[in-house]
């Protein structure tokens, strides 16, 4: 997958580093059918002491049909392959318009969940279509329950109470008092290590501080905590907005900046918006 070799024969490969609110990425142009990174380099691409750093690697990929501009795959950083990636959907469709790809009117991406449709607000700030928010429990999946708002999982520590909907990927959500001083790491690594989550799940701490407003914490599969996570503030949206705790629009707060999150009505899909940076331009010398 290499882009050029030197002339001591080391493969060569070009990557961007962006972020979208903190939630950072290494990003690969694999246009032109070239193959897809293994686990090892995405593992060691996304080392912070050897490698760039950053929480998942998004390769760009040919457009799947007529009409889409690119489509995009998700590794996380220990190598786990993501069915979505909220904050690096708008990276790429920045990625795209910076390109040349993509125009500055909408277009459309293609990720392993399905199709989205992306509006450019401005330089830094996109808006992506995620898609229908899916409750079915087998398609989350979450295995020993039928379909509920809520559902209860006994720990040593008492009952851990959480909602769960799939955006293309798995995502719990645990509401709490003050995100602060929630047991994120602990909460989310007991959670992620249940049965009931067959391929695992990202883990939400959501306070509600307002109709419109959700602070926000995620513990993510095959990562851990982030900076923030796009499809988790859209499952947590959701999840508080099927329980009649917020409004149909909110804010998510999170620690790496503000995600707005709009969702019309409960069969319709649900849109994020939110901001892009383009960080540095590299080499990765294999
Ligand atoms: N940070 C992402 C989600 C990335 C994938 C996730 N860790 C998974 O394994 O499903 C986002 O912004 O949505």
């Amino acid at each position: 997958m290499a882009d050029q070799t030197t002339a001591s024969g080391t493969a060569v490969l070009r990557f961007s580093k962006m972020h979208g609110a903190g939630n950072d990425f290494v990003v690969l142009d694999l246009r032109g059918g070239r193959s897809a990174p293994t686990p090892q380099l995405c593992r060691a691409l996304a080392d912070r002491h050897t490698g760039v750093g950053c929480d998942q690697i998004l390769t760009i990929e040919d457009a799947p049909a007529p009409g889409v501009v690119a489509a995009y795959r998700i590794w996380n950083s220990d190598g786990s392959v993501a069915g979505q990636c909220g904050n690096g959907a708008r990276c790429v469709a920045a990625w795209l318009v910076r390109d040349g790809a993509a125009g500055e009117g909408d277009f459309v991406l293609a990720s392993p969940a399905g199709r989205h449709g992306v509006q450019r607000l401005d330089d830094d700030r996109y808006r992506i279509a995620m898609g229908v928010p899916d409750f079915d429990p087998a398609h989350i999946p979450l295995t020993g329950f039928d379909a509920a708002d809520s559902y209860a999982l006994q720990s040593d520590g008492g009952t851990i109470a959480f909602g769960a909907v799939s955006m293309g990927n798995p995502h719990a959500v645990i509401e709490v008092d003050d995100i602060d001083t929630a047991p994120v790491e602990a909460l989310g690594r007991w959670l992620q290590a249940q049965p009931t989550f067959p391929d695992s799940v990202n883990v939400g701490f959501a306070q509600v501080t307002g109709e419109d407003r959700i602070r926000l914490r995620v513990f993510e599969r095959g990562v851990g905590e982030t900076l923030a996570c796009g499809s988790g503030a859209c499952a947590a949206a959701a999840v508080l907005r099927r329980r009649g705790r917020i409004a149909r629009r909110a804010t998510v707060a999170l620690p790496g900046g503000d995600l707005e999150i709009h969702w019309p009505d409960d069969a319709a899909g649900i849109t994020m918006a939110g901001p892009v940076a383009f960080v540095f331009e590299g080499e990765w010398w294999a």
